[in-house]
């Protein structure tokens, strides 16, 4: 899926402005951002749901402006308020999808057993959808997209109000449906502890516009580099001598102290944190270590996606 320069303009407001992405075939892509950041906006041009303002996409090769149905035929679309016949029964439902996109009723009955087993609903496929949680509405919710054989699959905050263990089966399912069956998946998320888990890459997208891209470990780089390192150690006895040799050290920015209640502590321990331009753990170690003190622990802080994410909206706010 490539998208180039993808515009959306509702007035004179820019919803989705100048997005240019390509997904590959089979990865798992997290498209990331705050509520309103034109996630939805984004699915719903690659859809041909809505017109663009300007720019082009190409959706398993269709340009989805001219060739919605060519599209739809092929990327299963899970809204993040999927509807479904709350009285009739999952299978029903499925059954019902299934012979809408033309496929013969026998084979519906199958596709849809086949796929309730896939997803863990064997069990509740006979109860009525008004029963189900929402945890197992969301896998039914994939089970519906899947019953078309799609080659593309777009998940709009499909973790939305589920509880952490219905979101980790529900994680698990769409990761093994991507690497067992070859599916790409789009999924779009303001959730990004939990989504880190499973996207081969991921975007991060405010205000309209796609910021950084990749996988987390170059994210994770990229940010490093403008986001300081964190060193945290804990040292006994501390001085003002190795205190300054700790802000000597070249390239450390700042320095916090608090006594360090960890345990067995020895008396008088300090428990220091200090903002680095770059890693120097074993630099500052070295000092620790020179000065004649003790060094009861030493680590870096690591950037996950949560805080990558949070330090690039806050730049960006305050930019
Ligand atoms: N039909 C519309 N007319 C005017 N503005 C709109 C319309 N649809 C969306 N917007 C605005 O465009 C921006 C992006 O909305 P969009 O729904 O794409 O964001 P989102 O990232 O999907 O957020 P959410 O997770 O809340 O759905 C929002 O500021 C929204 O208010």
């Amino acid at each position: 899926m490539e998208l180039t320069g993808l515009t959306k303009q509702y007035g004179t407001f820019t919803a989705v402005d100048n997005l240019s992405l390509a997904i590959r075939k089979g990865e798992v892509f997290g498209l990331l951002g705050p509520n309103g950041a034109g996630k939805t906006t984004t699915i719903l041009m690659m859809l041909g749901l809505t017109e663009r303002t300007s720019g082009s996409a190409l959706i398993c090769g269709y340009d989805p402006a001219r060739y919605a149905l060519q599209v739809k035929r092929r990327v299963g679309y899970m809204p993040d308020d999927i509807g479904f016949y709350e009285d009739r029964t999952g299978l029903d439902n499925l059954i019902y999808t299934a012979r809408l996109n033309g496929i013969e009723a026998e084979e519906a009955a199958q596709s849809a057993k086949r796929l309730l087993e896939k997803v863990g609903l064997s069990g509740s496929a006979r109860a009525k959808v008004g029963t189900y949680s929402r945890g197992m509405r969301q896998r039914l919710g994939l089970a519906d997209v899947l019953i078309k054989n799609p080659e593309v699959i777009i998940l709009d905050e499909p973790t939305l109000g589920i509880d952490p263990e219905g979101v980790r089966e529900l994680l698990v399912l769409i990761s093994e449906l991507s690497r067992n069956e070859g599916i790409t998946v789009l999924l779009s998320s303001h959730q990004l502890q939990q989504v880190q888990q499973i996207c081969d890459r991921v975007g991060l997208f405010v205000k309209g516009r796609l910021i950084a891209c990749g996988d987390i470990a170059a994210l994770s780089r990229e940010l490093n580099q403008e986001l300081r390192f964190e060193v945290e150690l804990a040292v006994q006895p501390w001085s003002e001598e190795l205190a300054g040799r700790l802000q000597a050290v070249e390239g450390v920015q700042g320095m916090k102290t608090e006594e360090w209640r960890g345990d067995n502590a020895p008396p008088g321990s300090v428990l220091a944190t200090l903002t680095c331009d770059r890693n120097l753990t074993s630099a500052i170690a070295a000092q620790v270590i020179q000065s004649g003190a003790e060094l009861h622990f030493i680590t870096r802080k690591e950037f996950g996606l949560d805080e990558i994410y949070h330090r690039y909206f806050e730049r960006k706010e305050e930019g």
